[in-house]
């Protein structure tokens, strides 16, 4: 654990003495966008046209954030137009490292195929020397420029729904302008409540910073569930980009933030819509094969020493979404 200052890693945990024991979490900072002609996006530069081939995505299987990158990958067809590395589960002083780089290899791990670095942040560096910042995943790398298009979750799902149309049969749009308002807001308050609200909960270091997350969390959990009364997708028919983002948190409440992040008012298997709806975007093709249980209990109870400091994993709970 630990982040980059002027191009030095610094090997150092979050920092919550200045907030309270609130965990904020900071913008992120590639902010370039793919398109299907390379104009630019809504943030950064242009020049980063749809081509297969030429992207290849960082992720961490238990990253709830690079999560939806690899679920919109799936559900648009774009394995072959898009590749992949994985980083090893466990997060350690040196942060995200490469299957050659892991201390013990975990199953599902790789190395980094396209530039062949052992850790995260060298990738980082190497298209910028002198980055500062946290070290994150997902990364959304262009082989042909060398360097790093997106290190935003949010933005990356959007490029891959909209510019690859050229290289995917799919033609179901996950963002549709009809529902992008509806998306946007609804976007918001699962990001705040749920799918940060897990760690604020969970990285708090005073007992109100906890309460309050943990309070809103379960809060927005109920609402969730009454608005999937009689519904298959938060937006009714429809499956948007709104569900794979709430879908990456809902699969790792009960085997790891019920426990280790202490959100543990209730499980989703105890709320009858919530866990039908985890069940059916887990039946969705392709979505059981981005789910990698191993690595999502190893890096979370192995990598917050300061939560779980002798790194047991529980064995529990029984999988119910199969
Ligand atoms: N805003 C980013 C957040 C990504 C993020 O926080 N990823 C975590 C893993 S779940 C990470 O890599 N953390 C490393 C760190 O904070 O040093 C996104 O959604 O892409």
């Amino acid at each position: 654990m630990g982040l980059l200052v002027e191009g030095k890693w610094v090997d150092k945990w979050y920092d919550t003495k200045s907030t309270g024991g609130r965990f904020e979490r900071t913008v992120t900072r590639f902010r370039n966008w793919i398109t299907a002609d390379g104009a630019p996006g809504p943030s950064g530069e242009g020049g980063f046209p749809a081509e297969a081939g030429r992207y290849h995505l960082y992720v961490s299987l238990a990253c709830p954030w690079a999560h939806r990158t690899l679920i919109m990958r799936a559900l648009k067809g774009l394995e072959e137009v898009i590749s992949v590395s994985v980083v090893d589960p466990f997060m350690g002083g040196e942060g995200w490292v490469f299957a050659d780089h892991a201390a013990h290899r975990s199953e599902g791990a790789t190395t980094d195929s396209v530039l062949g670095k052992q850790r995260l942040y060298e990738v980082y560096l190497a298209a910028d020397p002198a980055f500062s910042g946290r070290v994150t995943v997902p990364v959304l790398w262009d082989k042909t420029r060398g360097t790093i298009v997106s290190n935003e979750s949010a933005e990356i799902i959007r490029m891959l729904n909209s510019a690859f149309a050229a290289f995917t049969e799919d033609r179901h749009d996950y963002y549709p302008p009809a529902l992008a308002g509806e998306i946007d807001a609804l976007n918001a308050r699962v990001y705040d409540a749920v799918n940060n609200g897990v760690y604020k909960a969970g990285f708090a270091t005073a007992q109100d910073a906890y309460e309050e997350a943990v309070t809103a969390l379960f809060t927005e959990l109920d609402a969730l569930e009454a608005r999937l009364e009689g519904r298959d997708w938060l937006l009714g028919e429809a499956l948007t980009e709104a569900d794979i983002r709430l879908f990456t948190t809902l699969i790792r409440f009960d085997p790891v933030y019920v426990g280790h992040f202490k959100c543990n008012i209730r499980r989703i298997f105890d709320y009858p819509n919530l866990s039908r709806y985890v069940k059916a975007f887990y039946a969705l093709p392709g979505v059981k094969a981005t789910v990698n249980l191993t690595h999502i209990k190893r890096h979370y109870y192995e990598s917050h020493t300061t939560i779980n400091p002798t790194g047991i994993v529980p064995v529990g709970p029984e999988v119910w979404w199969e």
